[in-house]
């Protein structure tokens, strides 16, 4: 069981401020800041929102890395936080002397968060994934120890699924091959085995925001679609869920994986996969790198099950741009350089402005809700509970916030605390061992802010306890 963490809680100061600015030049394909739910968090405000305040907002620490895009970086400095920007992510041990020190981490999909690294980050309050996947966090640990994480679910998926049609084009036509030749000074002008995309069938293993994208745009461009997930969901246009993914193996000309990295994933496509596709069908995985056996990839292309892939995701990513594609990193590296029509890019699936802007903006607004409101929606983690600001007419009003392990009887002794006070409103959610209170009191003094917090924190169930005022 994790023990409550001691969270070094900056001094009483200043209150914080809401203000952001947005270039108008930004398109957003995730709800922009102040647009409805998105920044009040569901709820239409019609009085000014009250700033809260434990701490003055310098004293907030934030280590932001892998280039996160500068619409966070900005907006979180706008804030007064202190920001550390790094373009890369960093090794093991260099994070955990970083990760000491900060309330607030940003990262994207490189820098691994294990517990190892969560132990040391005695002030840790909240991890910001600037993209998609979590699964470079160890989330189970962080709930227990009571740090939020929130990601960016969906602000890059139509970039991902635009670069994949460009794939499957490119492999069907071998446009990689051709281009490298006309690079080299080589003129070799073919059809044999180039195809156009019309009326094939593309198989989609993983029918989320990205799969489904995919899904769209693919019957635009005439194709017929078929898709493999472990949930039933609902077609768009005229594509078809299929039982098993030998069932897609088996039809498509094309198959493209958009599931996430779990345990169930990993290695899903190998020998025994590969075996059920088509002679000469196509591979892309935009997904993540341990969803593919790519020995086995090696080998299938080999005897030509396989006739092209394109791969943006690997088992092993280097930490920072340079010449790392090379068989230290990954022990088959030099052997995909060697085939044909193999297109290999360095995870840049999300790598789009709109998307980049989009994500910087939706994660730092989530962060900033989170350190100065308290409120977990959108937490992949712990519960989401959301609760009305407090406004400016709330006067000697404070925001408790109690996350603690979800065991019989902590309500009775949190309101046991409180009982004195005039709760105004409280809300309690759990998610598995993990539970998170928030409750805001009315006619409350400084020095009763004190004992409510000594009394929470002599709680056996604690975790981590914060009040916003
Ligand atoms: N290359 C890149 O730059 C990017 C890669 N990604 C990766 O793409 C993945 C998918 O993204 P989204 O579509 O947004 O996720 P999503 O969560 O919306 O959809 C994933 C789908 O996969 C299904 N699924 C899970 N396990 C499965 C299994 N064993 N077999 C079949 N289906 C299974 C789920 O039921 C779900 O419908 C992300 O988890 C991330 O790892 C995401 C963004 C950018
Ligand atoms: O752009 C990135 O750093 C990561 C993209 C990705 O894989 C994701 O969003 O899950």
């Amino acid at each position: 069981m994790a023990a409550p963490r001691n969270i070094v809680q900056p001094s009483l100061g200043e209150a914080v401020s809401y203000s952001m600015s947005l270039s108008p030049t930004n398109t957003f394909h995730s709800p922009p800041p102040g647009h409805g739910s998105f920044m009040t968090g569901g709820f239409d405000l019609r009085a000014a929102v009250k700033q809260l305040k434990p701490f003055n907002t310098e004293d907030i620490k934030i280590l932001l890395l892998e280039n996160v895009n500068e619409t966070g970086r900005d907006m979180l400095k706008g804030q007064g936080y202190q920001v550390e920007f790094l373009k890369t992510s960093l090794p093991e041990d260099q994070l955990i002397e970083k990760i000491r020190d900060v309330h607030v981490i940003g990262v994207r999909s490189k820098t691994h968060l294990t517990a190892k690294v969560l132990k040391e980050a005695k002030n840790l309050l909240v991890i910001g994934c600037f993209c998609i996947g979590t699964n470079q966090v160890d989330l189970d640990y962080a709930a227990k120890q009571g740090i939020a994480v929130f990601n960016s679910p969906f602000a890059n998926s139509r970039s991902v699924a635009e670069l994949v049609i460009g794939e499957i084009i490119s492999l069907a036509r071998q446009l990689g091959d051709r281009s490298l030749e006309m690079h080299r000074g080589t003129w070799n002008k073919v059809s044999a085995k180039c195809w156009e995309i019309r009326g094939k069938t593309l198989g989609i293993v993983g029918y989320g925001h990205i799969g489904s994208q995919l899904s769209v745009l693919a019957e635009a461009m005439g194709m017929s679609v078929i898709y493999y997930d472990i949930a039933t969901l609902m077609a768009i246009g005229s594509a078809r869920q299929v039982p098993t993914l030998e069932a897609l193996l088996e039809q498509a000309d094309f198959v493209s994986l958009h599931v996430p990295e779990t345990q169930d994933t990993a290695n899903l496509m190998s020998a025994k996969q590969f075996e059920c596709m088509k002679m000469g069908s196509y591979l892309i995985n935009a997904s993540r790198g341990t969803v593919v056996d790519i020995g086995a990839l090696v080998k299938a292309m080999r005897v030509g099950r396989v006739a092209g892939a394109a791969l943006d995701v690997y088992p092993n990513e280097p930490a920072a741009n340079g010449d790392y594609f090379v068989n230290n990193l990954n022990g088959w590296a030099e052997d995909l350089r060697g085939l044909g029509n193999v297109i290999l890019t360095p995870h840049i699936g999300g790598s789009t402005e709109e998307a980049q802007r989009a994500i910087g903006i939706e994660v730092a607004s989530a962060l900033v809700r989170y350190i100065n409101q308290g409120t977990t929606l959108g937490s992949v983690n712990l519960p989401e509970v959301n609760m009305r600001s407090l406004t400016l007419d709330d006067h000697e009003h404070a925001r408790v916030i109690y996350i603690h392990r979800n065991v019989p009887g902590v309500l009775r002794k949190v309101n046991g605390i409180l009982a004195d006070h005039n709760v105004d409103k409280q809300i309690s959610d759990s998610k598995g061992d993990i539970a998170y209170l928030m409750a805001d009191v009315s006619n409350i003094k400084t020095e009763d802010i004190k004992e409510i917090r000594d009394s929470l924190d002599a709680l056996s169930s604690r975790i981590l306890t914060r009040i916003l005022y």
